[in-house]
């Protein structure tokens, strides 16, 4: 009696087993009990954001995630943009960053991302402020400028000379962009891309630190919270090196806050050459606008700043190394971006850098469509997460419970057909200029490298300045030939850098 039990038990198991292996078949995210769709998630880490394109396309621009039992990692992820409108917008007040995300991004501590409601309206107002002022404006055209003139144009320039080196120009734009907002937050150049250099850069360890980070925030979404915290009180697995990386971007930072109140230690800084002499620093405004509020404390310098260096930094070198990539590896469209430099040049022989304004730089429509396409193809922060409040019902019918997380994939949805046409997947700088030959404005729940609705970037407009002036410096010197076979591909972060860095050999140009 019991053997016919038993086999009648596994006959069950195996049908079930047959029945489910049937259902999962055809689909690219399948569904286990008891482990849900975590390990198919887990066996596409390495190319997850075209993996998430992919299930979003089958699933039409809305899918359910179902993590292991149990574990409260079920999760609401789309592509559609009505949603996104919906999320951003339209019922923006209905969906916060939520509970998840502030362990999630713990790091972040009491800055403007980790912030909701009046917290982070009175926050958004003062950032907003300091961010659009004129001389922060002007500061910020001659930092880059600066820098470039003195310190990468010449590094570039001494790489071209020798033809057989291969850089890392993500290692490079890194650096650079590291330099330049430090610059802009602290009133200091911490020279991880030196002005004086030698063939060898040293690792700079709070840059390294940032990219730690980064990848750790990236796996802290779909490791189950217990697992990933029992990680990180271990320090072992993907969290081993969180601590030593915060402390060590800690450490930085507060030196950095305390410089900005020491007038002591910045005269001892300026008067070194390589040091830019700054009068404009965000931190230092900022602690003139919080005087007298009682909220000037050390710790909120260091999450206010750091939250600006999270904002800026990674987010502006990521773009411009998907936008050199794209441009090197379309030999027509880098054509026609030096065509429309010439045009709009003087004469052939100008230095360009020199000669850059911003009046010159918003003539560029090309070189501006050609970012919009990078910034579409290659968003910097892939996907963004809410947490609903209230129950709701999305665009696309989708029943929301309160408390579920709703993500939205960027990059997919610079991928999608409904949103881009037939053509989604070409490089097509075309795309964004009118029969006039002006920028075509796209709503920003469709283009939406830079989130939409009330928490849209503050620092839009200045992207395009950086990555415009950047660009257009750059590839009026150089051409830069991407080394074979190297692969290009995104890496597992919270930004979207490239895995295996960006190896390149530097030609210059002659115009
Ligand atoms: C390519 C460059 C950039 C991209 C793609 C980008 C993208 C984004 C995205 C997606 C958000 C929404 C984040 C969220 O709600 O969780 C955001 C917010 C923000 N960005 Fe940017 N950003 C860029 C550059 C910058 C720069 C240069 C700054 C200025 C230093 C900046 C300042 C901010 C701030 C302060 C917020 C918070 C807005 C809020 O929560 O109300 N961003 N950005």
């Amino acid at each position: 009696m019991f053997q016919y039990i038993i086999t009648l038990f596994v006959a069950i198991f195996f049908i079930i087993c047959y029945y489910i292996w049937r259902y999962n078949r055809n689909v690219p995210l399948p569904n286990w009990p008891i482990i849900g769709m975590l390990p198919t998630v887990l066996l596409n880490q390495s190319n997850i954001h075209d993996f998430i394109t992919i299930i979003m396309k089958h699933h039409g621009g809305t899918f359910h995630f179902k993590g292991p039992w149990f574990t409260n990692t079920n999760f609401i992820m789309t592509s559609d943009a009505m949603n996104v409108h919906h999320l951003t917008s339209k019922n923006f007040s209905n969906y916060g960053k939520g509970s998840d995300f502030h362990e999630i991004f713990d790091i972040l501590g009491g800055g403007i991302f980790n912030l909701d409601s009046d917290e982070w309206k009175h926050e958004r107002t003062l950032l907003h402020s300091l961010l659009k002022r004129k001389n922060i404006e002007i500061f910020i055209q001659q930092n880059i400028k600066k820098k470039l003139e003195k310190c990468l144009l010449p590094f570039l320039d001494n790489i071209a000379s020798k033809p057989r080196q291969v850089l890392d120009l993500q290692d490079i734009l890194e650096r650079f962009t590291f330099d330049l907002t430090c610059n802009l937050l602290f009133g200091f150049d911490p020279n991880s891309l030196p002005y004086k250099f030698n063939d060898e850069l040293s690792d700079v360890a709070y840059v390294k630190a940032i990219s730690i980070i980064e990848a750790i925030l990236m796996s802290r979404h779909y490791i189950p919270k217990s697992v990933w915290k029992l990680q990180k009180w271990l320090q072992i697995g993907k969290e081993m090196n969180y601590k030593s990386s915060q402390e060590s971007l800690d450490k930085f930072l507060y030196k950095c806050i305390s410089y900005c109140k020491d007038e002591e230690e910045q005269r001892k800084f300026n008067s070194s050459e390589d040091v830019d002499e700054s009068q404009s620093c965000l931190v230092k405004s900022l602690m003139e606008e919080s005087l007298g509020k009682g909220k000037m404390d050390d710790k909120y310098l260091r999450d206010t700043a750091f939250n600006l260096l999270a904002a800026g930094n990674g987010t502006i070198s990521a773009s411009l190394c998907w936008l050199f990539w794209l441009v090197s590896t379309h030999p027509v469209i880098e054509a026609k971006i030096i065509q429309e430099m010439k045009d709009n040049c003087v004469t052939q022989e100008e230095n360009w850098i020199q000669n850059i304004s911003m009046e010159k730089l918003e003539k560029l429509v090309y070189i501006h469509g050609a970012i919009c396409e990078a910034l579409r193809l290659y968003p910097p922060i892939p996907s963004e997460h809410k947490c609903a409040k209230k129950s709701d019902i999305l665009p696309s019918g989708d029943h929301v419970s309160p408390n579920t997380k709703v993500m939205y994939s960027m990059y997919a949805m610079g991928r999608m057909e409904q949103i881009w046409g037939k053509d989604c997947m070409e490089f097509k700088p075309e795309r964004w200029i009118s029969d006039k030959g002006v920028i075509i404005q796209v709503p920003s729940y469709k283009f939406i490298a830079f989130n939409a609705g009330p928490r849209s970037c503050l620092g839009k407009d200045m992207t395009f300045v950086h990555m415009k002036m950047i660009a257009t410096a750059m590839l009026w010197k150089f051409h830069f030939h991407v080394v074979e076979p190297h692969r290009v591909t995104p890496k597992l972060s919270m930004v979207l850098r490239m895995e295996h860095g960006f190896k390149v050999k530097v030609n210059a140009r002659s115009i």
